[in-house]
This record gives C-alpha cells, structure tokens and sequence, in this order.
C-alpha cells in the first residue's frame, strides 16, 4: 500500500481503523510558520466520530500526540510527525466480514489485492477514519495558507435531495473583486458547530438532518456534495498537463474515501452553456488583471487566475448499511447474505467537510512551494539570534 502524496510538501498516511493508532509524516512543511495546536485539534474536532446523533456513534478523541517537527510551537523544518491513538474499537464488528466482503466497502477489493492478508476489522487502513491524520496535516498547511492571506473553507451544497440554495447561489454569482463572504462563512460554521450540517440556510440544514435520521431509520444511508473555495490564491500557480491546480486537488481528494466525482468552476454544467455564455471576461482592479466572473473557477490551463479556487466533490451513501444485502461467502464460495453490524455514519458528508478543506490546503500548498510562491509574512523571515 502506498499513501504517499505530494512533490515537495510530502504527506504519508499510516496505521489502520482498529490498530494501535494512526498517523501521518508530512515532510517539507517550511521552517518558521507559527502552529497553534489548540486551534489545530479544534480543527479536527469538526471530523471527529461519535460528536452528533446523525454520526457514528464511536467516539474518539483523536487528541493529536505531536511526535517531531515543531520547536516552540513553530515549524522548524524537520518533517512534522503525529500520532493519534485508536481508543474505541470493536472489532468483532467485523468477524462476519473477513469471510463474506461488504458491497460498496473495499473489503473484496483489500482481499484479492493483499491475498487477504490485508487488516480488515473497521475497514483497515481503507476506512474513514485515515481522514484524521489527513485532517491534522491538512489543517498545519491551512494554517501556513493563513499566514499568506489565503482562506479555505467548505460548505455542504446538498444531502440527498435537500440542497442549501442560500451558499450556492453566494458562491457561484460571486464576482471580482471576490471579497471573502465572512458573514456567510460563519453562519456555515455556526451551524456546522450547532446541528452537525455546515450549510448557510437552518431550514435545509434541518431538512439535511432529517433526511439523514430518515435513511438511518430504514436502515440505509445516503450522499451529498461539498463544495470547497479558496479565496486569495495568487495567480500563476500551477503547470499544465499533469500538474495543474485541478489534478493536484483531485488527487488528494480521492484519498477522501467516499469521494466519487469532482468539478471545478461551473463543472459538469458547463458541458451545457455557450462559450458566451461560459467565459469569463477579463478587466483591471488594483492595477491587476482580473477575471470579472469566475466560471472558471480560479484556473486556466491548470493554473491559478486570481479568482477564488472553486470545486465540489460527490460523496457516495454510505456503504455499510444494516439491511440485509447480496454477498458471497469466499471461504466456500457460495452465494451468502449479510446483516452488516457496529457503528455507521448514515451520511459521510457532515463529517467530510474539514477533511475537504484539508485535502485542498494540502494541495494548493504544495503547488505554492514547488512554484516558489510561497510567503512567510516580511516580518518574519528569520529567527533573531538573541530569541534562539
Ligand atoms: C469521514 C468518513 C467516514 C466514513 N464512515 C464510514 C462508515 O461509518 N461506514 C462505512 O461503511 N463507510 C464509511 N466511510 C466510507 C468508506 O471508508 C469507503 O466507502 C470505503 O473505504 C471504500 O472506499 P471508496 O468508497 O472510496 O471506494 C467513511 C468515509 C469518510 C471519509
Ligand atoms: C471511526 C471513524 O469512522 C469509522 C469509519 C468507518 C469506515 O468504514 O470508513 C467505519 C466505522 O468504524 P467502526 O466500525 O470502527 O466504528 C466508523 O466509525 C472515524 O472516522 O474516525
């Protein structure tokens, strides 16, 4: 297996749902940028399990046990290594499901790749839960985004049918100069912390609730989608082909399991519009050229406009669900049936949301760093000899 990703800001992923811990070595994470680990674990509390009833009901911690890579709280240039502990598994759980694979998991998949050596109680190293580790390296490179300026942050667009039209239509209409909608961002982040759905209208994120609790209830689970923005990037980052600002997102984006599809800008629905209709024109604001619109949603060619960085991600219902389904038994290879047991997420979406933005940060701050555009703020370019 290999959970290795990035070009000069290196991430690797390591541990398994029901092991010991889990964990990440991120390498290339710049010398002096300011870590506040509070704010960090905070971060991380928003993907945390067993925090809300529409969630899984395990519940952990996940308190970050920070291994090397910091000195005083700063980053001081040595790969950053982290440790979370496993502290609620059941694996008996997942007795059945070593010999009968789960539709929709990748408990079969797992099985034929690794000769069925692979661990598979929680769904092993392929389970949800490796989004805490990618959640605490995404959120140090969100912190080194902050100290450029640029700001990162998800929002649910639908769950099942019940879309938030409030954020959608903010969004997408949003025009140069592109400010930051901060009032719309912390209602989000209000409701995120208060009913567990972070969309900008209450009366969808109640009807997102209660599709949720519905599905649940009939045994079942269901899907939804992310959109995620970046406002501030500069322009001119990224490269064309294989290394443009949509393949380094999408990358890191499928390490989000779950994750089925990605757009950028106007997305699939641009296969519908004229290009009249669909390009956007450019002008001049602060003596910077500028697109006036952003269908495009931040990039051209692979690399950054200037516009705000626009993308959304399909998340698929979740697989483990508790009616009874279709299955084989492949230690006697004949047709079976199972009854998944243990502890769900009815809908992965609510909980994918920082992870989202992680994965994002992660991405746009690699590209930063291998164009040379990345910046610590002028004031603090080297540590004065007297504060060592
Ligand atoms: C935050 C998060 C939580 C998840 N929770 C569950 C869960 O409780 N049960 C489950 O079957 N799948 C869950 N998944 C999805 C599975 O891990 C995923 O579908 C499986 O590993 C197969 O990978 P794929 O869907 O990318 O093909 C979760 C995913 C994420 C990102
Ligand atoms: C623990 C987390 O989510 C888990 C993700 C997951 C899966 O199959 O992806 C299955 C469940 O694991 P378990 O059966 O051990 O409770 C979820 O609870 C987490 O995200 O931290």
């Amino acid at each position: 297996m290999s959970s290795m990703t990035g070009k000069v800001l290196q991430l690797s992923i390591f541990g398994q749902s029901h092991s010991r811990g889990i964990g990440c070595v991120l390498d290339g994470l710049p010398a002096g940028i300011p870590i506040d680990l509070e704010r960090l674990q905070k971060f991380m509390a928003r993907r945390a399990p067993g925090t809300h009833t529409i969630n899984t009901p395990r519940k952990e911690a996940d308190t970050l046990e920070v291994l090397g890579g910091l000195s005083d709280g700063v980053t001081c240039g040595a790969p950053f290594a982290a440790i979370i502990y496993n502290t609620n598994t059941r694996s008996s759980d997942y007795q059945e499901i070593a010999q009968k694979p789960r539709p929709g998991h990748a408990d079969f998949t797992a099985a034929i790749r690794y000769g069925n050596w692979n661990d598979s109680a929680g769904g092993g190293h392929f389970s949800g839960r490796l989004t805490a580790p990618l959640t605490a390296a995404g959120g140090l490179a969100l912190q080194a985004l902050t100290q450029m300026g640029i700001r990162v942050q998800a929002h649910i667009t639908h769950i099942g049918n019940e879309r938030d039209k409030a954020s959608d239509q903010a969004i997408m209409s949003n025009e140069a100069p592109y400010t930051i909608p901060v009032d719309l961002l912390e209602t989000i982040a209000q409701h995120e912390a208060e009913l567990g759905i972070a969309m900008a209208n209450e009366q969808a994120a109640l009807r997102a609730r209660e599709a949720i609790l519905q599905a649940a209830s009939e045994k079942d689970s269901v899907g939804g989608m992310i959109e995620c923005i970046a406002w501030g990037m500069p322009a001119g980052v990224g490269d064309p082909i294989f290394d443009g600002i949509e393949n380094r997102i999408a990358r890191i984006s499928f390490g989000i399991p779950a994750v089925r599809g990605i757009e950028f800008g106007y997305g699939m629905q641009a296969s519908r519009l004229r290009g009249s209709e669909h390009n956007d024109p450019f002008g001049i604001q602060d003596k910077e050229v500028l697109p006036l619109t952003n269908f495009a949603g931040g990039i051209l060619g692979g690399i950054t406009t200037g516009a705000p960085i626009v993308w959304r991600l399909a998340i698929k219902p979740t697989p483990s669900i508790a009616q009874e389904q279709r299955t084989v038994d492949m230690a006697t290879m004949s047709p079976a049936h199972l009854r998944i047991q243990g502890r769900h997420d009815p809908c992965i979406v609510p909980r994918a949301v920082p992870v989202v933005e992680a994965a994002g940060a992660l991405a746009l701050l690699d590209a930063l760093l291998e164009d040379g555009c990345y910046k610590l703020p002028a004031s603090r370019p080297y540590r004065a000899a007297s504060e060592v």
